[in-house]
């Protein structure tokens, strides 16, 4: 089904492992089995203050899951570790454009391992800042939260700030896709992908119910009927 400006309607899903159980965590991946996407939030204790997630993690994930891996690299200077990530399984590597010395590289670097490459803003950063960037990358994340920590409040402006990335995309005459990550809820999907987002995470949203399931159907629904 496609919306009166030409986009596909509705939205794919990608649970954030963040909220998952890791005393569980064998389970909570079985029960993510039908989203999208597996979000893997990669925190390096610097570029945010927590510490998640490593390569070797990622590896593990792909191992036991059939899910494609899309990686959100929250780390200082991803040009020194990049690698790392590049070499698992990870069907999408993300890294912010805050903390990129050489981004193009980067893009160059994730194409040549033969995977989906990313750029990730955070709420300060306009998507004016990617107008060079834009023409090489297969997805723009924008951060609907400061990152750092599951379960926060969506920062107010973000569907506009969606719409504004869009709206760039068009005018350039590229279609990443465009992933909203933070804070994303049944409420507050429908206006996100009408916006123009086609990726969704969500972290507290998913693994916060018991029928995880049944979370990934209605943001989907959400995301269909905005
Ligand atoms: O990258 C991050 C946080 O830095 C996210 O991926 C969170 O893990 C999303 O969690 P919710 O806001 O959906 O609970
Ligand atoms: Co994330």
């Amino acid at each position: 089904m496609e919306t009166a400006d030409g986009r596909q309607a509705g939205a794919m899903v990608a649970p954030s492992l963040l909220a998952a159980d890791r005393m569980h965590f064998g389970r909570e991946l079985e029960s993510v089995a039908d989203a999208d996407y597996l979000h893997v939030d990669v925190m390096d204790g610097h570029f945010v203050p927590p510490i998640a997630f490593g390569a070797i993690d990622v590896r593990s994930v792909a191992a036991a899951s059939q899910v494609p891996l899309d990686v959100h690299l929250m780390v200082d200077n991803p040009d020194e570790c990049i690698d790392q990530y590049l070499d698992t399984e990870a069907r999408i590597v993300t890294f912010h454009w805050e903390a990129a010395t050489h981004a193009h590289r980067l893009v160059e670097k994730t194409h040549q391992a033969g995977k989906l490459s990313g750029v990730a803003l955070n709420p300060a950063t306009p998507p004016e800042a990617l107008r060079e960037l834009l023409r090489w990358v297969d997805l723009v994340l924008v951060m609907t939260v400061d990152p750092g920590y599951g379960g926060q409040g969506i920062v107010e402006g973000s569907r506009d700030k969606v719409a504004r990335t869009s709206r760039l995309c068009r005018e350039l005459g590229v279609s990443p896709i465009i992933e909203v990550d933070g804070g994303v809820k049944t409420d507050n999907a429908g206006t996100l992908a009408a916006a123009g987002a086609s990726l969704l995470v969500a972290g507290s949203a998913v693994f916060g119910r018991e029928d995880r399931a049944a979370a990934i159907h209605e943001l989907r629904l959400a995301a269909q009927e905005g």
